[in-house]
C-alpha cells in the first residue's frame, strides 16, 4: 500500500545523497535511521537502543544519547527552515542542514531497554541558522537535555 505523505519523517525527505548519515540516513543499514515528525509546535522521534548501546550496565551510553539530539535536532531544523520559506519538504531545491554546535546535559542516567522519547522545539529561525531544543525522555523523565545549532551547507560544500 502507498504511504500517505504524512506518514514520511522529515528524514525521509533527505535526498538519497545525503542519506547515509549514521544517525538519521534511511539508507545506512548500520545506523539509528531515526524517524522525526512534527507534534504540534514540537517535533518527536522514537528510538529503542540496543543492548549493546551500554554505558554502565543498565544504562544508555552518553554517545548514542548525543546522535539523537543532534539527529533530531538536524531533522527539525530541516523541518523548520521549509515550514519558514512556506513550502513542503518535497519541493526544490532542497535544503541541506549540518551540525554547527551540539550541546547536550546528561541529568540523570538513562536505563537502557525503555523506549526512548526524543522531543524537539524550535528556538530560532535565522537566515541559513536553526538552533532547536530537544531533550529525552525515559520511563516519564527527561534524562537527557540539549540543543542543537543547525547551519545550511554552504553553497561551495554542495556536490548536488
Ligand atoms: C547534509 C544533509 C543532512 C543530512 C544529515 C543531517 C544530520 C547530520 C548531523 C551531523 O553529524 S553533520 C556532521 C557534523 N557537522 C559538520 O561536519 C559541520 C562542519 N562545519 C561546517 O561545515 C561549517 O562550520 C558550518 C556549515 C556549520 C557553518 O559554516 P558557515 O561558514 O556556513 O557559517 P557562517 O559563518 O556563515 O554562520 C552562519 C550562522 O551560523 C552560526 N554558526 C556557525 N558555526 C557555528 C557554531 N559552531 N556554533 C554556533 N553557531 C554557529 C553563525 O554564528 C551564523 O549565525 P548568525 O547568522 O546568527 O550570525
Amino acid at each position: 500500500m502507498q504511504r500517505r505523505m504524512s506518514d514520511l519523517a522529515f528524514q525521509d525527505y533527505y535526498p538519497d545523497d545525503v542519506s547515509h548519515c549514521y544517525g538519521c540516513g534511511r539508507l545506512n543499514e548500520h545506523g539509528i535511521q531515526l524517524k522525526s515528525r512534527w507534534d504540534g509546535e514540537e517535533s518527536v522521534a522514537y528510538y529503542t537502543p540496543k543492548p549493546y548501546h551500554t554505558a554502565v550496565p543498565g544504562y544508555v551510553y552518553g554517545g548514542m544519547l548525543a546522535s539523537l539530539i543532534d539527529c533530531h535536532g538536524t531533522g527539525t531544523a530541516a523541518a523548520a527552515g521549509y515550514r519558514a520559506e512556506g513550502r513542503t519538504m518535497d519541493s526544490q531545491p532542497p535544503l541541506r542542514y549540518v551540525t554547527a554546535a551540539l550541546n547536550v546535559n546528561y541529568l540523570r542516567p538513562t536505563p537502557l531497554g525503555d523506549p526512548l522519547e526524543v522531543r524537539g522545539r524550535v528556538k530560532e529561525v535565522k537566515g541559513r541558522k536553526v538552533v532547536v531544543e530537544a531533550w529525552i525522555i525515559a520511563g516519564g523523565e527527561v534524562c537527557v537535555r540539549g540543543e542543537v545549532v543547525a547551519v545550511q551547507l554552504p553553497e561551495a560544500m554542495r556536490q548536488s
